[in-house]
């Protein structure tokens, strides 16, 4: 199995080039199976969800093509869906990657069945899909639970427009109405719907197929179904995940980083942040720079939907802030369990104690190289991360975690002056 070996250390300059996000991409495959007509996905970033999900595709009976070169800017993937040969989403797919549970809305509205293996729990959480299950059944989806898995069933006639008023902001569940109510008859209302920019990116994907959606962006989202959508070309949004990622390495290592094609626009709580601890922040026309020059300040973060903090960031900022001048505050309110990378933090030598949901970094002079193992995609990250900042090497296991999310990762970081490799070991 791979893993990471980083020396830590080197001030990191440069530009970055930011891939397609992996949190837009796995919402927008599944759009392919709401038409017979091929969707083109450009800027496809390259990521083992990606690669996941097309297979689990295919075995539903889409043909997919792959084309373009090695940084996402030049690839792309055209799915076609002409016929749906299964509609059932295996727990094999659904294991590896949760977001396979984004196939059941549109596989009900187009089939009018989808039998999908329950997700379960994961390293970061419970995450429960009974708001996916309500959503359908809002729509007239009759859900039978068997077996470890999920079948909803629509009517005689198809899934019919309807009144969906979400409890909490989910956005998988968000995802999942949304591809469903494009296909049913008449009218279906969203209240308190997510608001994340991957969900505006999905909605503007759905328009360009034909669909029609008002007020995108907004927490009342009003979808007029219709029979039948048609195929396009869609370029997959700018990973705001991955761009902050980027931004918290040039701020650990006391560096300058240009994060091309970062969308500052959607990154507005992730550069407050950012500011608030310190670094230079300047959004530009192609992307955000971002710069740091002195120590890291502490801060007091709390994730929460967007426009808020996300959650997706909480790992990295705590390894920034292990390094910071005082004490920070973070607090997970999505997540339950999404602290895992603090025990292998304090074996690099980080002072943090979780009391319930809020971890208090106490920040410290220096981090020191460590063997560490991460049982997330975002807490592999900022181990990373923390690697980059500690003296002597640190070794980072489980890199298979990492190659879920983020394109490139050793190379991008080794063209910016970073000490990066990975190591296969038998
Ligand atoms: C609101 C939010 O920040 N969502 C994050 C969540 O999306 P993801 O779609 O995975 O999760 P949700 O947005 O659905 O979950 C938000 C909250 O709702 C709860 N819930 C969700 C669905 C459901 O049917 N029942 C239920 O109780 C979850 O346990 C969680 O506490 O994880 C992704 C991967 O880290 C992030 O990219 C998203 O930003
Ligand atoms: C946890 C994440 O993804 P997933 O929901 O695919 O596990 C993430 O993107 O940080």
């Amino acid at each position: 199995m791979d893993s990471i070996v980083v020396r830590g250390g080197n001030r990191l300059s440069g530009t970055v080039q930011i891939s397609g996000a992996k949190n837009a991409v796995l919402t927008l495959m599944p759009c392919a199976l709401l038409t017979d007509e091929g969707l083109c996905l450009e800027n496809l970033p390259r990521l083992a969800d990606v690669d996941n999900f097309m297979h689990l595709l295919n075995q539903h009976g889409a043909s997919t093509m792959l084309e373009g070169g090695h940084n996402g800017g030049g690839r792309k993937m055209t799915v076609k869906a002409a016929s749906i040969a299964s509609t059932v989403a295996p727990y094999d797919f659904v294991r590896k990657m949760r977001a396979s549970i984004l196939v059941l809305g549109p596989l009900v509205a187009r089939a009018g069945e989808a039998t999908v293996s329950m997700p379960g729990g994961c390293a970061i959480g419970n995450r429960p899909i009974d708001l996916h299950l309500k959503a359908l059944e809002a729509l007239g989806a009759d859900i039978e639970l068997a077996a470890g898995y999920v079948k909803a069933t629509a009517p005689d006639g198809g899934l019919k427009g309807g009144t969906i008023s979400f409890p909490m902001v989910s956005v998988g569940a968000t995802e999942n109405a949304l591809m469903a109510a494009v296909l049913a008859s008449g009218e279906t209302v969203i209240e308190n719907a997510a608001r994340e920019p991957e969900i505006v990116d999905l909605c503007n994907c759905l328009v360009a197929m034909g669909a029609e959606i008002e007020d995108i962006g907004s927490d009342r989202l009003v979808v007029h179904g219709t029979d039948r959508l048609h195929g396009t070309t869609y370029s997959v949004m700018p990973d705001r995940i991955e761009a902050g990622s980027y931004a918290c390495a040039a701020a650990i290592t006391g560096g300058e980083l240009m994060l091309k094609g970062a969308d500052a626009h959607d990154m507005a709580a992730i550069l407050a942040g950012l500011r608030d601890v310190g670094l230079g922040v300047q959004e530009l026309a192609d992307g955000v720079k971002v710069s740091a020059d002195a120590r890291l300040k502490p801060a007091t973060i709390s994730t929460a939907p967007f426009p808020g903090f996300p959650t997706d960031m909480q790992a990295q900022f705590m390894s920034m802030l292990a390094l910071a001048d005082g004490t920070s505050m973070l607090t997970e309110t999505i997540f339950e369990n999404r602290y895992m990378h603090v025990p292998e933090l304090a074996r690099m030598g980080a002072d943090i104690e979780v009391r319930g949901r809020t971890a208090v970094v106490k920040g410290v002079d220096e981090l020191v190289g460590a063997n560490v193992m991460a049982t997330d995609l975002r807490a592999s990250m900022s181990l990373v991360l923390a690697g980059l900042a500690a003296r002597g090497e640190t070794k980072v296991l489980r890199v298979y975690h990492l190659d879920r999310g983020y394109e490139s990762l050793e190379d991008k970081l080794s063209a910016v002056g970073a000490d990066i490799e990975r190591v296969s070991e038998g």
